[in-house]
């Protein structure tokens, strides 16, 4: 008789009374979680694992069940059956490859920035919108994307280790890592990040030739520490135009070494177009500080998404893909549906505008486009005083003028909130269409909206492959007044 293949055996879902802190259970994954994790529902909790991707089957340490969410935490002891859609991930640097053999003087393997890279990518596509659609409960109808690698034109570091010996990454036990660091470091504990695979070619060399530099003058990392902190250079922020690389020094302390000496020496080295510093000494993660100031070469970068002419200093907001984004900004400024797209002789608003491309993508069809931004530089740029969308919105409304023939958004992550969204329905334009980073707050976003607006179109774009994130837009229209009986 001859031998059978070995079958694979069936998906193993835990069972609740199973899920208990120290408890080992046999689990299939199923879906993936907002960070990247691995997730099953095991009764009325998700169980989140990092370093596992829907239909690999492993054996799990149950190490924490959350006490406000219905989320238990767990760890991979080991992978007992590897879902067909694994991969050895491209990255060295990755945590996938921790105990991979390495040869003396590189880098631990343990980035965790990249999570879904340890699957193929439309296996990393397919979980991304079954999420959007069976978690949130979101229409997507279409999903595009663009480079896998070297797609991000605007990236930043943390920076930590000792003077000397530099390391410029992002910190290690972030929501993806499969482990927490070993001992607690007095700094930042970071996985080195040198060779970033998703950065632009012209970015990682600029970072690296910017920690070779540092070492050789023995600039210090910022601590911070209880008396407010000390050292000197605290993060950087490289944007590219795709030739060039405007990179920013943000330090902790306006008495710095790195803005005195690194930055004139990677200008004299040529291994950057232009270098900026901006100091933020405050102990929060927030990372460019208010102002900044041109040390030397460009202080702006000029080039064109779309045909329209862009101009981001040292501390303005870059879409990190801007080749996907572009996919994304068309759907957010074209016509109505089935309709020509025939010139608008009305108003448009942008609100988040950023850099203003959507403006200028916005200004070939409307007789009058008003741009809303909150940062200054972005702001100034546009020719507009900084506001918030909540400020500007509030004063269109006192106004009591006829409402915009369309209304464009495209908030930070915490999307548009409740304040906005009230605003939004008071305001009342007959067109509403959102651009968003987060699928999660896109959704509340839209049952916020759902009194007034009805979703026409709503579409995905994939513009961080290997990490979770994704772009949508979502094209609202006016719902139409219920008939009087
Ligand atoms: C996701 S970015 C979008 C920028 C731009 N639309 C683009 O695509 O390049 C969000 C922008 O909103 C700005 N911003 C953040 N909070 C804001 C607020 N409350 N009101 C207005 N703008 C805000 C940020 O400075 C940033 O430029």
């Amino acid at each position: 008789m001859s031998k059978q293949p070995k079958q694979p055996s069936p998906p193993k879902t835990p069972t609740p009374s199973e899920l208990k802190v120290g408890a080992q259970l046999r689990a299939t994954i199923t879906g993936l979680s907002a960070r990247g994790e691995g997730s099953v529902a095991v009764g009325e909790r998700t169980l989140l694992v990092p370093g596992l991707i829907p239909g690999d089957t492993a054996r799990v340490l149950v190490e924490a069940l959350a006490r406000f969410h219905p989320r238990a935490h767990g760890r991979a002891l080991e992978r007992l059956e590897p879902s067909p859609d694994r991969r050895e991930p491209p990255c060295p640097r990755h945590l996938a490859r921790a105990n991979a053999a390495r040869s003396e003087g590189e880098p631990r393997a343990e980035c965790s920035g990249c999570p879904l890279m340890i699957a193929a990518v439309p296996a990393q596509r397919a979980a991304k919108l079954a999420r959007m659609r069976s978690e949130l409960g979101l229409p997507v109808e279409a999903f595009e994307g663009g480079a896998e690698l070297g797609y991000r034109w605007s990236s930043k570091r943390s920076v930590a280790g000792r003077s000397g010996a530099l390391v410029f990454g992002s910190p290690v036990g972030g929501p993806s890592a499969r482990r927490k660091p070993k001992k607690p470091s007095k700094g930042l504990w970071l996985a080195d990040m040198r060779g970033c695979l998703v950065d632009h070619p012209r970015i990682v060399a600029a970072f690296e030739a910017t920690r070779l530099l540092a070492n050789a003058l023995a600039i210090e990392a910022w601590r911070d520490d209880d008396e407010g902190g000390s050292g000197d250079l605290r993060h950087l922020w490289a944007k590219t135009d795709g030739e060039r690389v405007l990179l920013t020094l943000v330090t902790g302390t306006d008495d710095s070494r790195a803005a005195r000496e690194l930055g004139p020496a990677l200008l004299e080295q040529g291994a950057v177009a232009g270098v900026a510093w901006s100091v933020q000494g405050e102990r929060s993660n927030a990372l460019r500080g208010s102002s900044a100031q041109t040390l030397g070469g460009l202080d702006e970068l000029a080039f064109e998404v779309l045909g329209v002419p862009l101009r981001v200093g040292a501390l303005g907001f870059l879409q990190p893909n801007p080749e996907v984004a572009a996919k994304a900004y068309v759907e957010l400024v074209r016509g109505e549906t089935n309709q020509p797209d025939q010139p608008d002789q009305s108003l448009a608003l942008d609100l988040y505008a950023g850099a203003g491309v959507t403006t200028g993508l916005l200004r070939r069809r409307f007789a009058e486009v008003r741009p809303c931004e909150s940062h200054p530089e972005s702001a100034a740029a546009l020719g507009v005083p900084a506001q918030t969308a909540e400020q500007f919105l509030a004063t269109r409304l006192e106004g009591n003028r006829p409402p915009p023939a369309l209304v464009i958004a495209n908030p930070p992550r915490a999307g548009l909130g409740e304040a906005v969204c009230a605003q939004l329905l008071s305001l009342d334009a007959p067109r509403l269409h959102i651009m968003s980073c987060n699928p999660d707050t896109l959704a509340a976003d839209l049952d916020r909206l759902a009194p007034g607006y009805v979703l026409d179109t709503l579409r995905a774009y994939d513009t961080l492959p290997q990490t979770p994130h994704v772009e949508l837009v979502a094209r609202l229209r006016r719902r139409a007044p219920e008939p009087t009986p």
